[in-house]
């Protein structure tokens, strides 16, 4: 594990492989966090994690390496409802850079305006007990149908275990949901197994429920080359390749144990999306409507 004198832990690999696959022009990493620089965006008194920094710079570098041209930045559990470190990201980005907040449900409505002008274009619920302290069902609705006129989504990040008690509050949100890391499946299930069943009838009940298609290093315990992940979600892809999102996860919080090389996440990519039309809807098209819909 790499902890700093003063505790604070790297959850990322300093030195990432080049990838062999070359994702097409335009393609996003539609899934990735800014940790600081904790000087300027102090971490949250609620945090559940320290980090090291792990800013703009960083990020911008690593997609270079990577071959990808835009980020999307997902407010971090631990910098709270604090948003200025993944807005500063974004404004740092010239435009190839777009956001998901987490904020107070009670935020104003001038406050969202901002946050939209900063380049934020969803809400993120957070229902994971080891990040956050609490998730409130009922002020998280009334917030989903506040951010419709600005025409966002709302991400989930939840755990397969807790979907089918989600259920009437997940359907009852008015606007796209997109959920993070496919809500945690058992990979090692395989495609047909309880947890992908699951989620297939809850995608199958709304065209307007996305998914993530990340984090092989986190969803599968057999780790790299990560053949448990490919074979659970290749026929995902396939099946809602219109609504399916792809992220590199980085800088990978908690996951300081393993420190995933970011090279060899990439080369999942064309094992999960086999054809180069999969892979431009997967990193080009789909996260291009969501994130960038009034550039089109
Ligand atoms: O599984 C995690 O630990 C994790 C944490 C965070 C966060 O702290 O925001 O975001 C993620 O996408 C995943």
């Amino acid at each position: 594990m790499s902890a700093d004198a003063e505790g604070r832990i790297r959850s990322w690999t300093l030195t990432p492989s080049t990838p062999r696959f070359v994702p097409p022009p335009g393609a996003v990493d539609a899934h990735c966090h800014v940790f600081g620089p904790a000087d300027r965006f102090p971490f949250s008194p609620k945090a559940k994690y320290m980090p090291q920094d792990a800013g703009p710079e960083m990020l911008f570098a690593l997609r270079e390496r990577l071959g990808f041209s835009r980020n999307v930045i997902v407010q971090a559990s631990c910098h709270g409802t604090d948003n200025r470190a993944t807005l500063d990201a974004i404004a740092k980005s010239n435009g190839t850079a777009r956001g998901v907040a987490v904020v107070d449900p009670e935020i104003p409505d001038e406050d969202l305006d901002a946050l939209d002008e900063g380049g934020i274009r969803g809400v993120r619920f957070n229902f994971l007990k080891r990040l956050v302290e609490d998730a409130p069902k009922d002020r998280f609705l009334e917030l989903s149908r506040r951010i419709a006129r600005l025409g966002w989504h709302v991400v989930v990040y939840f755990e397969a275990d807790i979907l089918a008690e989600l259920r009437p509050f997940l359907d009852a949100i008015p606007v796209p949901v997109v959920v993070d890391h496919m809500g945690r499946p058992d990979v090692a299930q395989g495609p047909d197994g309880a947890d992908m069943t699951a989620l297939r009838s809850y995608l199958d009940t709304r065209p307007d429920i996305w998914i993530k298609t990340t984090c092989p290093d986190r969803l599968d315990p057999a780790g790299a080359p990560y053949d448990g992940f490919v074979h659970a979600v290749r026929p995902l892809v396939e099946a809602y390749s219109d609504r399916v999102l792809w992220g590199t996860d980085w800088p990978h919080p908690n996951m300081e144990r393993l420190l995933p090389d970011d090279g060899v996440i990439v080369d999942v990519i064309p094992r999960i999306a086999v054809t180069p039309e999969l892979q431009q809807a997967l990193l080009v098209d789909n996260p291009t409507r969501l994130y960038w819909h009034e550039a089109r």
